[in-house]
């Protein structure tokens, strides 16, 4: 493995650093980029943006980086105050040092980033280490979606029922394809049916076929999910709509392995590994009689639970650049940073509709968007900001009215804390306490 370095600016007084690193360093001169120069075995990218901001230039390379290559920023102090530098480092950086760079942290730094990067290749998780621009890869980057996907990597070579649920738009669905993908069954088809989108009466037809003639208008026989799920899996989503009569049969076929075609008198088989998925609580389903219990258990072999977006914040701002970077490339767009604010905005925001909604108001805003950032106002999420600055004035109006009080009482008490106090109605100790907060002085 080897560090990749960007430099081309100052690196003279990095050299003594770097040869004590006994990596073969990589130098990128960010004005011929293209990225067959990146090496494939790069481990670690050092950026040094003082003197010139390049991040305008610097953000392709970034996106063609592997997320796993951690990088370090070099920067001016100065620039920690131009938004564009630090919305840079709080998206991509893994580390940054600030002028004048100490040797011995920067080595450090680099040690350790080079040192962390091969642990993480050689405990790599399939779901972990994905290349971010690999969009067919989950966005993992919370603890609880990364135990998620390691528990989906255990079950997945097993044929156990799975049960997921989770609310609309938390990734059923992925979890579901992930489950497939990564089980034996892997070549096979996988099959869904959405049991709440079929009209009643062509659910049964949908799921289990039909003979010639089963019905008015059935002119051929037509193989029904089931068949057509064979030697792979048949995701039910939806499973709670799943209509009362069809229960039976679909329980059949999980007890006994055989189901009849409607219109069929012969009953057929099919190895089918079978996963579900419901928005809605079954236990209660249950309890109204709407759901069968001994379905419930046969389906709930291993449950899977698909968090809420506002449960797993870490995966927000990485979702996001996921989606900038999809929908600007479809779109043929340039593809732009987010901005500080729309960081703020995107973590504040309650998501009710989960990954869905995130993904739309994501692409509103790469459509949307006519600066060199994506904003707040952009992904309409503009009064979340409005909402932060009036909780943060309100703060400091608060604050400011305490200390006046302080003052005025001190000025009226002549000095006399035990007067001070009684005059707002506080302890001695509180009195105090206020007066430290405010770094105010007895006259
Ligand atoms: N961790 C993730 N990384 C990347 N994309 C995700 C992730 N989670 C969800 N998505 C995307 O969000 C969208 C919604 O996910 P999905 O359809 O799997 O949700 P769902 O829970 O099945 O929703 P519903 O219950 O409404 O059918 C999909 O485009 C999916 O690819």
């Amino acid at each position: 493995m080897e560090p990749l370095l960007i430099a081309g600016f100052q690196c003279n007084e990095l050299n003594d650093v770097l040869s004590r690193l006994h990596y073969q360093l990589h130098y990128i001169d960010i004005d011929s980029y293209n990225k067959n120069t990146i090496p494939p075995d790069c481990a670690l990218c050092l950026i040094d943006l003082r003197k010139n901001n390049i991040v305008n230039k610097i953000n392709y390379l970034v996106k063609d980086l592997d997320p796993g290559i951690h990088i370090i920023v070099l920067i001016d102090k100065s620039q920690l105050e131009i938004s564009e530098i630090t919305t840079f480092i709080a998206q991509y950086a893994w580390d940054f040092c600030t002028s004048p760079i100490d040797p011995e942290r920067l080595e450090k730094c680099l040690g350790h980033g080079i040192g962390l990067s091969k642990l993480k290749q050689q405990h790599q998780a399939p779901f972990g280490e994905q290349p971010e621009h690999d969009t067919d890869k989950p966005v993992t980057q919370s603890d609880v979606m990364q135990q998620l996907f390691r528990q989906v990597e255990r079950v997945a070579p097993t044929d156990i029922p799975v049960l997921i649920r989770g609310e609309s738009g938390t990734g059923k669905e992925l979890v579901a394809t992930k489950l497939h993908q990564f089980s034996s069954r892997k070549d096979g088809p996988f099959v869904t049916v959405n049991c709440g989108a079929m009209a009643a009466g062509l659910i049964q037809s949908e799921l289990f076929g039909h003979e010639k003639g089963a019905f008015t208008g059935a002119v051929s026989a037509r193989k029904g999910k089931i068949a057509l799920a064979d030697g792979g899996t048949l995701f039910l989503d939806e499973i709670g709509d799943l209509p009362a009569e069809l229960q039976v049969n679909l329980l059949r076929f999980l007890q006994e392995g055989l189901y009849d075609s409607v219109g069929g008198g012969v009953p057929q088989t099919a190895n089918v590994r079978i996963i579900a998925a419901t928005h809605v609580n079954l236990e209660n389903a249950i309890d109204q009689g709407q759901f069968r219990l001994d379905l419930y258990y046969r389906l709930n072999g291993i449950t899977i639970e698909t968090p809420r977006l506002k449960d797993r914040r870490d995966d927000i701002i990485g979702l996001a650049n996921r989606f900038i970077r999809i929908y600007s490339d479809e779109y043929g767009l340039a593809i732009k940073p987010l901005s500080q604010s729309a960081c703020h905005a995107l973590l504040n925001y309650p998501w009710p509709g989960n990954v869905r909604e995130l993904i739309n108001r994501v692409r509103r805003a790469v459509v949307l968007s006519d600066a060199q950032q994506i904003s707040a106002q952009n992904l309409e999420l503009a009064s979340i900001e409005k909402k932060r600055h009036i909780a943060l004035s309100l703060k400091t109006l608060k604050d400011n009215a305490e200390k006046q009080a302080l003052q005025q009482a001190i000025l009226i008490a002549d000095g006399q804390v035990e007067l001070a106090a009684s005059y707002l109605d506080i302890s001695r100790a509180t009195f105090y306490r206020l007066m430290d907060k405010h770094d105010l002085q007895l006259m």
